[in-house]
């Protein structure tokens, strides 16, 4: 008895584990992975308890077969398994490279529905000689042989019957069932493995594996439908990764197992925690990044960003999440500040960055973090930073109250700015050299003074073309330097608000200064 048949006949509800992410993966157009790549890949996976790792298609490149034997040569407790077409050829080429594995594996297939035997031409008994004969001859290298009817699917009952016979009778010990072409429904994917165990004959000898495409985004519901109807081996890939909408994502039927044991109670020996991180490399490695609101490793997975929701995480995890983010490898959820946040959610973003606020400071920092997140797709934590660090602006003499600048290939570039000095509204129009010039002289229009611009400079705090910019001004006049800095999806406003953030400052040092000897320094402009 190979390993795999020993560990379900030992454990009746142990469902394994077969990750073709290093074959069916790496099929998908523009997945492919170099060598290096695919052993990393490959020890993750067997350090994270996958039964079976499929690790390429031994026959189709050097390249394919150099991989294929290095990983069965490092393996340290997964099964590596090698594909082969239905051909003497291919699987000698496949046992060359997965023999140096502790457990090796040889699967072989051949497509049996009407479509698929109608490529290489053979009629049905013609195709079940060669199904005998290339079994059989995989079965006397190797003690662990997998079989599948590619197409199984769409093969009709009584040739599907008479080829799983066959390939049992030839020595296959693992059956398994594909859904090719992701055709079939969660229903008829339970039905067809449980009148296969139970009609076939040697059925309840072998184990009976399922693999499911996502053509119609049922492969998850399928292969556990299958597991239910008595397969005991899920084929799956991480991520999903595969041919056209991808394989079974390995993430969605073990967490379904774990998480719903009440009701769909089997076992696999994965350690989930290791999940994130090795869709991580996968997506990176493979060069498919993982959709946003993918199931159990997308960004959003365990993220919140409605208040009403963010309010109930605060209070009580369970009552918006079904899994611990720690189970897969997360350190914790993560509460995305945008414009559906309220402010419990803001009170303890801040908390988490250090600061406490409560009450109108609180309050006030609400206001301001609600007009920028309509402003902006989501709020980072940078962001949340720049509002803090820029209140008490209303406290100050100067206020910025209206800015538009047209600026373009035409020079000159003009400012129409209203600034409110003191409570008075004062509005100006200045053109200088780019928008930021003409913005700066209007704001020197409006508050005459003699201090030098000694550092102007823009970050973008955050990523993507609706970024806030943080802008930094210092200013020097008579020996004292005051610095202002402002945060804005728009950069002029952020840069005419920095300034004036810096003016005022330079305005609380000059009446703080004990001589007052310099009031001339900063005066306003009497313009309208
Ligand atoms: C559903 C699946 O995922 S099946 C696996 C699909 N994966 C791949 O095809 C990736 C690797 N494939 C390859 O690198 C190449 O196709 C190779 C090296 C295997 C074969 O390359 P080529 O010899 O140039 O053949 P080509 O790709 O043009 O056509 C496939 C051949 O395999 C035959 N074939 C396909 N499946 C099987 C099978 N299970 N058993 C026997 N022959 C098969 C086809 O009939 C065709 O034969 P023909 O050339 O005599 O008409
Ligand atoms: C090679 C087989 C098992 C396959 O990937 C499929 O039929 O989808
Ligand atoms: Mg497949």
């Amino acid at each position: 008895m190979n390993p795999d048949t020993a560990a379900v006949a030992r454990e009746p509800e142990r469902v394994l584990i077969f990750d073709t992410t290093l074959r069916d993966g790496e099929q998908s157009p523009g997945a492919t992975m170099s060598h290096a790549e695919k052993l990393e890949i490959a020890e993750l996976l067997d350090e994270m308890g996958v039964d079976i790792i499929e690790a390429g298609f031994p026959i189709a490149s050097e390249g394919d077969f150099a991989a294929v034997s290095e990983i069965a040569k490092r393996s340290k407790t997964a099964t590596i398994c090698g594909l082969a077409r239905a051909n003497l050829k291919d699987i000698d080429r496949c046992w060359e490279a997965v023999k140096h594995a502790g457990s090796p594996r040889i699967h072989t297939f051949i497509g049996t529905s009407p479509l698929h035997r109608a490529i290489p031409n053979l009629t049905q008994d013609e195709m079940a000689d060669r199904i005998h004969e290339t079994v059989t001859h995989a079965r006397n290298l190797c003690d662990n042989v997998q079989w599948s009817p590619m197409d199984a699917t769409r093969t009709e009952w009584d040739y599907l019957k008479r080829t799983v016979e066959i390939a049992i009778k030839a020595g296959a010990t693992t059956i398994n069932i594909p859904d090719t072409v992701g055709y079939t429904a969660p229903v008829e994917s339970a039905d067809l493995i449980r009148r296969l165990i139970a009609e076939v004959e040697g059925g309840e000898d072998v184990i009976f594996a399922t693999h499911c495409h996502n053509d119609l985004g049922m492969a998850t519901a399928n292969s556990l439908a299958a597991v239910e109807g008595g397969a005991r081996q899920i084929e799956c890939t991480i991520n999903g990764l595969g041919e056209r909408a991808g394989n079974t994502a390995l993430e969605e039927v073990v967490m379904a197992m774990k998480v719903r044991g009440d009701i769909i109670p089997y076992s696999t020996r994965i350690d989930t925690k290791k999940i994130m991180h090795i869709s991580r490399r996968v997506a990176t490695v493979a060069g498919f990044p993982v959709q946003f609101n993918k199931a159990i490793v997308g960004k959003n997975a365990f993220a919140h960003e409605s208040g009403i929701h963010q309010d109930g995480m605060l209070k009580n995890a369970e009552t918006f999440e079904i899994m611990r983010p720690e189970d897969v490898g997360l350190s914790q959820t993560s509460l995305v500040m945008g414009k559906h946040s309220g402010r419990a959610a803001l009170r303890a973003k801040l908390k988490e960055m250090g600061h406490d606020v409560e009450g109108n400071q609180l309050q006030d920092i609400f206001v301001r973090f609600k007009a920028l997140a309509d402003r902006k797709k989501e709020v980072y934590d940078e962001d949340i930073e720049a509002l803090v660090q820029a209140q008490g602006a209303a406290e100050d003499a100067l206020e910025l109250k209206f800015l538009r600048v047209i600026c373009g290939t035409e020079a000159p570039q003009s400012a129409d700015l209203t600034l409110t000095i003191d409570g008075v509204d004062k509005q100006v129009t200045a053109q200088g050299d780019g928008p930021v010039d003409a913005t700066f002289n209007a704001i020197k229009a409006l508050v005459d003074h003699s201090a030098r611009l000694q550092l102007y400079q823009v970050h973008a705090v955050t990523e993507g073309t609706d970024a806030q910019a943080t802008v930094t001004v210092r200013l020097e006049e008579a020996g004292r330097l005051a610095s202002g800095q402002s945060a804005d999806t728009d950069t002029v406003v952020a840069s005419a608000r920095a300034y004036i953030a810096a003016l005022n400052r330079l305005l609380v040092k000059r009446r703080t200064t004990a001589e007052g000897s310099d009031t001339r320094a900063v005066s306003y402009k009497d313009t309208v």
